[in-house]
């Protein structure tokens, strides 16, 4: 199965390293498009087909996807729709913010649409630890079984509708930088208690994934693993009051609810 990508920046990059990655994907079934493909030189050498020609790459592919920004997805796709053959092709499109309803509008073709998935990965794709939300929209089961497969190789999915794209992509798209911006706030507390940035930065990381793996390996509550931490008038406690006085859960849902807005 051959995957041409549309835009090759920070996420359909993140997308092909991705799959490079994974060890799963053929390299010589990539075909990456971007306007400057100087930036791309690493992807050929790793056996992937480049090209600035995106109908080129979208001819050659079963699944098309499409990661140019927003305001350019209309003139990109509807330059696709003259090369696709929706009986044998699908787009995925990982646009945020652009609907199904747009994408049909622009895609529409002798009353016909593609078999089309919204699709929002995060940057963690690059290494396989994306967390991909996947609305099908007017897509076979058979077709929807094969875009998981393909994003399982880059990450963990969750198969929605569309209605939930968006609150997905605050949690785990904007909010990979949201937990890189508590990983860097408290690289910042780090230094002030007497490590060098580096270093602080690196035990931050290192807690933080050890924090997320407890959760993902046991399924248990937060505040479960919380409280193992928590001794009774010890230094977490202290710790954990001092942030909520200043506001942390607040701060942190108040960041979400504008991001989501
Ligand atoms: N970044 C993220 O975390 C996420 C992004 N998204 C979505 O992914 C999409 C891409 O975002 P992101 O990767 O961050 O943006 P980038 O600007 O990093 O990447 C966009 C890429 O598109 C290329 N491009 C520009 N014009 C065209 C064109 N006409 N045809 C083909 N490619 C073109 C750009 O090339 P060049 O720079 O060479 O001009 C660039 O490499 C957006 O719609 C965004 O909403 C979704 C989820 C998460
Ligand atoms: O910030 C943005 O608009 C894009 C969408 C999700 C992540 N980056």
């Amino acid at each position: 199965m051959k995957t041409a990508i549309i835009g090759v920046g920070a996420m359909g990059g993140a997308i092909a390293e991705g799959m490079l990655h994974s060890g799963k994907v053929n390299p010589a079934d990539i075909i990456a498009a971007n306007p400057h493909t100087d930036k791309l030189w690493h992807l050929v050498d790793a056996g992937v087909m480049v090209t600035s020609d995106n109908k080129a790459a979208a001819a050659k592919a079963d699944v098309v996807i499409v990661a140019v920004k927003p305001w350019l997805a209309e003139d990109v796709m509807k330059d696709l729709k003259t090369v696709m053959d929706y009986r044998r092709q699908v787009l995925v499109s990982v646009v945020a913010g652009v609907t199904a309803a747009q994408i049909n509008g622009w895609m529409q073709k002798d009353g016909a649409l593609p078999q089309l998935f919204l699709v929002i990965p995060n940057t963690a794709a690059s290494i396989c630890e994306s967390m991909t939300f996947i609305a099908p929209c007017n897509a076979s089961e058979h077709n929807t079984e094969l875009i998981k497969k393909l994003f399982d190789n880059i990450g963990s999915t969750i198969i929605t509708d569309e209605r939930h794209l968006a609150a997905g992509m605050v949690l785990a798209s904007c909010g990979t930088a949201f937990a890189l911006r508590y990983i860097r706030a408290s690289a910042e507390g780090g230094v002030e208690l007497g490590f060098r940035a580096a270093e602080a930065t690196r035990i931050v990381a290192q807690t933080v994934k050890g924090a997320a793996c407890l959760l993902m390996d046991s399924g248990s509550h937060p505040e479960e693993e919380i409280d193992k931490v928590t001794t009774a008038g010890g230094l977490t406690i202290k710790g954990l009051n001092a942030m909520e006085q200043a506001g942390f859960t607040g701060a942190v849902i108040q960041g979400l609810k504008a991001a989501g807005k």
